[in-house]
């Protein structure tokens, strides 16, 4: 039975003909998805083929130029980010960021606050009143960052960065999580470990992850989706997509490794 179905018909997140235009480049092209509640959703294709642009639209960085996108079934097409974040829609970016001169504890509280929807303003009442410094030991214990806490977190590895920002992703609470390339830049044993934390952090979420690293994609993934040219060109799941010649001989011999 589909996600979609036994949830009760309401995809967590949808988007129907969502196209993005900057001046004469249309980098989004009549782009329909939809994502049932607790899938783990990648979104894969070229260099340029408009995902981050896709993650820009969905997350409210930049408004599409047509189409609609749905979050729980309520149209949120064009409000901005931080009323989706309130919504409960979460991303991270392509690199990692986080404020480098506050600790990872801080960090963490911060991005904690987001929860409540609630100003910097209110950091204190927050603090005690709904938990937040104990959302965040909560994150650094399953990031296995505790014993990082007061660290600036420009300070930390590269690797922890990323394992960090997506613990700032976690302490909103959000419901559906938007992961851009959490593993690049990373080598084969950091990617491995980043996976485990993926996977064991974001259960029970509904996640769009845009990913090069097909071991990655194929390792996590529920269904994928293939993306050129601003356009979704296929979606499926992990053994269809990997089984199409069309789709093999285009992208998963020339963009990335495949799974082993
Ligand atoms: N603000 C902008 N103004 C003009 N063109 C843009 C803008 N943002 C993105 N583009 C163009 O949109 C196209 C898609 O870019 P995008 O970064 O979304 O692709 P991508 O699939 O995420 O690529 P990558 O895998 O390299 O990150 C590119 O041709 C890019 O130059």
């Amino acid at each position: 039975m589909s996600k979609t179905r036994e949830t009760g018909g309401i995809d967590a997140l949808s988007l129907e003909g969502v196209g993005k235009r900057y001046g004469d480049v249309q980098v989004l092209d009549g782009v329909s998805l939809r994502v049932p509640m607790g899938e783990f959703h990648a979104l894969i294709g070229p260099n340029g083929a408009g995902k981050s642009s896709l993650f820009n639209v969905i997350s409210g960085l930049t408004p599409p130029s047509t189409g609609r996108v749905r979050l729980h079934g309520r149209d949120v097409t064009g409000l901005p980010a931080h009323r989706m974040a309130r919504l409960g829609l979460s991303r991270s970016f392509q690199v990692a960021n986080v404020f480098g001169r506050m600790s990872v504890f801080d960090n963490l509280r911060c991005a904690a606050m987001r929860r409540g929807g609630l100003g910097y303003q209110w950091w204190c009442a927050l603090d005690r009143g709904r938990g937040v410094a104990q959302r965040a030991n909560q994150i650094m214990a399953q990031l296995d960052l505790a014993r990082r806490a007061e660290l600036p977190a420009g300070e930390l590895s590269y690797a922890e960065q990323r394992a960090l920002e997506l613990g700032m992703v976690l302490a909103t609470d959000a419901r559906v999580v938007l992961l851009d390339e959490p593993t690049a830049g990373m080598s084969r044993a950091e990617t491995a470990r980043m996976m485990e934390l993926i996977r064991g952090t974001c259960q029970g979420r509904t996640v769009l992850i845009v990913e090069h690293d097909m071991r990655v994609v194929f390792g996590l993934s529920d269904r994928i989706s293939v993306m050129v040219q601003g356009r979704l060109v296929a979606t499926g799941d992990p053994e269809h997509i990997r089984a199409d010649p069309a789709i093999r001989q285009a992208y998963l011999g020339g963009i990335v490794q495949e799974p082993e």
